[in-house]
């Protein structure tokens, strides 16, 4: 738990570093299926969590999931263009705290860990996503 967290504060650093060459993040997470197993076990992680589920109580799961791999794909500079609501307007009057963001955090890297995503890639998504968090805590 205390590591997870020192190693998301650390991608929280390193998140404006850009690859070069190589294949895309996209493509080492097996692209469009593999984001789409990764999120199906993200939201069976997300529907399993008492302290996380009241935040999807009145969400739309089915574009939710639709969103967030479209959102992802993008993210890991696969072939796609993120066309929903931006970050803020999305989690506006959520009021996530640092913590519960962090927990969702956890709660990807159990999905990618159930998928057997190996921790260099794993590193890499989090470091994508790390810098957003100012656009989804206490807002
Ligand atoms: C870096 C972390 C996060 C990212 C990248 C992210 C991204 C997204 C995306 C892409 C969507 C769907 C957009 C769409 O409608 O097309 C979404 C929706 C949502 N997110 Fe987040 N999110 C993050 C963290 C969180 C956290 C920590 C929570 C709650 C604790 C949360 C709660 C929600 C909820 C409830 C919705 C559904 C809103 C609705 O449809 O009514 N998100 N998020």
């Amino acid at each position: 738990m205390k590591s997870t967290l020192i190693i998301v504060a650390l991608l929280l650093m390193l998140g404006g570093c850009k690859s070069t060459g190589g294949p895309t993040l996209y493509q080492q997470l097996d692209g469009k299926a593999g984001i789409e197993r990764l999120i199906d076990s993200f939201i069976n992680q997300i529907a399993r969590d008492e302290k996380i589920i009241h935040y999807f109580e009145d969400a739309n799961i089915t574009h939710f999931r639709d969103g967030f791999i479209n959102h992802l794909c993008a993210l890991t500079d696969g072939p796609c263009e993120y066309i929903g609501d931006d970050m803020v307007a999305i989690h506006t009057g959520m009021n996530i705290n640092e913590t519960d963001f962090n927990h969702v955090v956890e709660l990807l890297i159990n999905a990618m860990n159930e998928l057997n995503i190996n921790h260099t890639v794993q590193n890499k998504v989090l470091a994508k996503m790390a810098p957003l968090r100012a656009e989804i805590i206490e807002i």
